[in-house]
């Protein structure tokens, strides 16, 4: 009998040994250092890769040195995963210009979240890519971006009517002010409890906000209004007690609702702040350096993913709870908003709606919202609901796509991914461009000048921005571009070789890699653009003499959203938003940097994001509240 557990014993040592002495010999990816002999890189720590590099400096950083030093194609491995990266304005435009796929973005979470992942349109694959490409982007054409403009100009001016309070507040002048007041008449107490739990004592302490996370609220609150019609009342200050749902990962939908008093449902006074903190925390704990840590092992023994996975969920660490916790929440979100649609459109809520845009109701509802910071997210959901958010509307036009060879239309879950990629892509981007822009003008007084001079001689102290301005405000777009120059938020995109191997540059990649397009390098090339690490907004201006050195002589040199039919949808909402914002905030407002946060410290996960925040004490630039009115109330009053 001893005999026979020695054996068995005997085996089973053998046998871990054997698994053991295969992990080692696969952890030397020979196979994949092989196939990639011929490209230029720095050197691989077996396992580890070049991971220990990647987190110290940043894969921005560490890639711009890399390009230095091996030229603009070189290889790299992250972990386990070998890739090739490509960081030269030229050569990402080559890549870009080939209709390929992205490469999948997997978690250890599984089951609805993988599908999740896998059907969104940043991941769609081959014709599934095309059917919900095509369902996507009406929402992006004209029409549909004019229809957004009074909304993102509604939530642009809450946005500035909170911090003139707040300033107005600090600089001693109570909340006398015109604003304020329409705002406390317009109950809403919740801007004021902000404004003090942001630090602005009245008359006392110099008000200290994170200027990322006011932009952050802002952009979703924007989401939820133009794509979906509903008010997420994102800019709401988030209550002590609420909690975002408890994690779920078997249930879907509308009956699990979380802890109170948080919900899923678009009319819960807390739901927006909450989706922020959740979109926050999906973005932060995707991340290697914020990420669980089983997230690391199963980047370093791919082959082991699915045993990890098992363990994560078995006994999670905070950071795989926080992920977990943020995606079930934003998940019963999505399958919320679809339910709330498809009721709406069961009761012929739509048709009505549209009637009423006929009827040029939700003008009037959009210029209020305007008029009145309080008011204006409200009625602007209220205009955009009025209009069905029709012609964009984002969820009509998912729901309605259809497969061109069978028919079908998508699962719920399908829609569901859409939404999630909306909500996501459309709110961090933003924001953290936005933040970063804030940085930049705050750091650069003469480009802040020439700012608010071409902001006071078109819009003058009381009016807001209409359609018809943008065009007349080149220095805002170039202060945008800039800021997008020096700090993409999506600092990287990819393409993988799936279809087969792909010629970049000189180098052939075999079939089966992710190309990484480094945008970062590509925006920080010396070689490209001169006086490569200050803030030039005037590059970006036709008639400046910077401008022929690049942007003529290199077109894609500045290529932040992308390239090529897998370009991003967005773009064009993107900058119509964020001209909106900076127009309407700096009208009335200034920044000053708080002490110590120059330069800027990043952090770089998904997207290129401020790593603390971008902190900031904003100064009114009129001592007495404006009563800020959008042109078509006053021709509507003219009348
Ligand atoms: C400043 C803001 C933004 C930046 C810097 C940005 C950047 C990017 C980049 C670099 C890509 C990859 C393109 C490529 O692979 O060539 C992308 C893709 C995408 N973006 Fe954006 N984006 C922004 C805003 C938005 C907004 C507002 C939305 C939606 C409302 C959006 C939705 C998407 C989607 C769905 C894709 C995937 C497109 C596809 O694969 O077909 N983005 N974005």
């Amino acid at each position: 009998m001893l005999d026979v557990i020695l054996l068995a014993l005997k085996g089973l040592g053998v046998l871990v040994l054997g698994v053991v002495v295969l992990q080692l010999v696969l952890s030397l990816d020979l196979i994949k250092r092989w196939q990639l002999r011929h490209l230029p890189g720095p050197p691989a720590l077996p396992l580890l890769g070049n991971l220990p590099q990647i987190i110290a400096k940043g894969s921005p950083a560490f890639f711009r040195e890399c390009r230095a030093k091996y030229g603009p194609v070189f290889r790299v491995a992250f972990g386990r995963s070998w890739m090739v990266v490509v960081a030269e304005p030229d050569l990402l435009r080559q890549v870009g210009g080939k209709l390929l796929n992205h490469s999948m973005f997997r978690t250890l979470l599984g089951g609805e979240f993988a599908q999740l992942d896998e059907w969104g349109l940043v991941s769609a694959r081959d014709e599934f890519w095309r059917q919900v490409r095509a369902a996507w982007q009406p929402a992006f054409s004209g029409p549909s971006l004019s229809g957004y403009f009074p909304l993102m100009a509604g939530c642009a001016a809450r946005l500035a009517d909170k911090l003139e309070r707040l300033a107005l507040q600090a600089q001693g002048q109570g909340q006398g002010g015109q604003v304020a007041g329409e705002q406390a008449a317009a109950g809403n107490e919740g801007q004021l409890a902000a404004g003090a739990a942001a630090g602005g004592r009245a008359g006392s302490e110099p008000a200290r906000v994170d200027i990322w996370r006011e932009l952050g609220a802002m952009t979703l609150q924007v989401v939820g209004s133009t794509a979906y019609g509903v008010d997420f009342q994102a800019m709401e200050p988030l209550p002590a007690t609420t909690t975002t749902t408890s994690a779920n990962t078997t249930g879907g939908g509308d009956n699990e609702k979380p802890a109170a008093p948080s919900s899923s449902s678009p009319s819960s006074s807390s739901y927006g702040r909450v989706l922020v903190e959740a979109c926050r925390d999906v973005f932060k704990y995707s991340s290697v350096v914020y990420g669980s840590k089983y997230s690391r092992v199963g980047l370093l023994l791919p082959e082991w993913r699915p045993a990890v996975s098992v363990l994560a969920h078995a006994a999670p660490d905070p950071p795989f709870t926080k992920i977990l916790t943020a995606r079930t929440h934003l998940r019963d979100a999505c399958m919320s908003l679809i339910n709330a649609w498809k009721q709406q459109d069961g009761t012929g809520g739509a048709q009505e709606k549209q009637k009423e845009k006929k009827e040029g109701k939700e003008n009037g509802a959009a210029a209020k919202g305007h008029a009145n910071g309080a008011a204006a997210v409200n009625d602007a959901a209220a205009a955009g609901a009025a209009a069905g958010v029709a012609p964009g509307s984002f969820l009509g036009l998912v729901l309605a796509a259809r497969d061109k060879s069978t028919g079908e239309g998508l699962t719920d879950l399908q829609v569901a991914a859409q939404v999630q990629t909306f909500i996501l892509a459309g709110y961090e981007t933003t924001a953290n461009a936005l933040a970063f822009a804030v940085y930049c003008i705050a750091t650069n007084p003469e480009a802040e000048a020439k700012l608010l001079a071409e902001i006071d001689s078109v819009l003058g102290p009381d009016r807001l921005p209409t359609e018809a301005d943008l065009p007349r405000l080149p220095y805002t777009e170039a202060v945008f571009n800039e800021a997008l120059r020096l700090f993409p938020p999506a600092h990287a995109t990819n393409r993988h070789t799936d279809k087969g191997p792909m010629q970049v540059g000189p180098y052939t990649v075999p079939k089966g890699f992710s190309v990484f397009m480094s945008i970062f390098s590509a925006h920080h090339n010396e070689d490209v653009w001169p006086r490569v690490d200050d803030f030039v907004p005037e590059r970006f201006l036709p008639e400046s003499p910077l401008y022929p050195e690049v942007a003529a002589r290199v077109p894609h040199a500045h290529s932040p959203f992308g390239f090529g039919s897998r370009m991003c949808i967005g773009w064009k909402f993107a900058v119509q938003e964020a001209k909106v914002a900076l127009a309407t905030i700096y009208q009335r407002l200034t920044f000053e940097l708080e002490p110590g946060q120059v330069p800027l410290k990043t952090a770089v996960g998904i997207t290129l994001s401020p790593r603390n925040g971008v902190w900031v004490r904003p100064v009114a630039r009129r001592p007495v509240p404006r009563r800020v009115v959008a042109a078509e109330t006053e021709a509507e009053a003219a009348k």
